[in-house]
């Protein structure tokens, strides 16, 4: 489903991703593990196209993954660094715009997620006046209310306490149920063991 070929990127004379090569089929969770500043921030923006590779490729089911092409952008969710929110709409108007804006899901989903997610109190509240735990819950969120075939997470557990992670296990548990491929990010090792299928390993970056 998801196919990367020596993907490479430098930054000046710095590798940084040194001609990595993997696959992700339907269901798989693959976790990207490694030191701070090994990559993997790097690795996934260039597989969704958030940032160009210096070489290889990337393809989703044999199509570049170019994040203008609609049938990319219909199949792929993910939650990166950058995280944005329209500052006058609300929680749930996020979510709602976000679930609508990509053809829906199952009606009542929104609710779902925003229940499950500990967000029901601050639906009504604007992104700034969220804390920064909850923005985070908010962002993980957005991803499940809209349907997806490839979900793309920069370190997801970042922010959320012990019932958020919680949560976000059980969340990839059933992704992967639902055939889902999730790649994702992550320094907590049993977040790892209990949801990957999978892992890529990167290294030190080298002079
Ligand atoms: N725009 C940039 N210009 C120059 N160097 C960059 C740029 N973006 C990232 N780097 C460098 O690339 C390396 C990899 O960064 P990256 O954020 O991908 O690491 P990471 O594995 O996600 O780290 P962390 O675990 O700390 O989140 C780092 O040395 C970083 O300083």
């Amino acid at each position: 489903m998801l196919t990367v070929e020596n993907l490479t990127r430098r930054f000046e004379r710095r590798v940084i991703l040194d001609r990595i090569s993997f696959t992700l089929t339907p269901g798989e969770v693959c976790a990207v593990i490694g030191a701070n500043g090994s990559g993997k921030t790097t690795l996934l923006r260039c597989v969704v196209g958030a940032e160009r590779p210096d070489g290889g490729r990337v393809r989703l089911d044999g199509r570049p993954m170019d994040e203008t092409d609609p049938e990319i952008r219909a199949a792929v969710a993910c939650v990166l660094d950058d995280i944005d929110f329209f500052p006058d709409l609300s929680a749930g108007e996020h979510l709602d715009l976000l679930a609508y804006a990509h053809g829906g899901r199952q009606p009542g989903a929104v609710d779902e997620v925003i229940a499950e997610l500990g967000l029901t109190e601050a639906r009504d509240q604007l992104p700034s006046t969220l804390s920064s735990g909850q923005r985070r819950r908010l962002a993980l969120a957005s991803c499940f209310v809209r349907p997806h075939r490839l979900l793309v997470l920069d370190e997801p557990e970042q922010r959320l306490d012990v019932e958020g992670r919680d949560w976000l296990a059980r969340a990839l548990a059933r992704e992967r149920e639902a055939g889902t491929a999730v790649l994702f990010a992550s320094h907590d090792a049993d977040l790892v063991a209990a949801v990957a299928d999978s892992h890529l390993t990167l290294g030190q970056a080298e002079e």
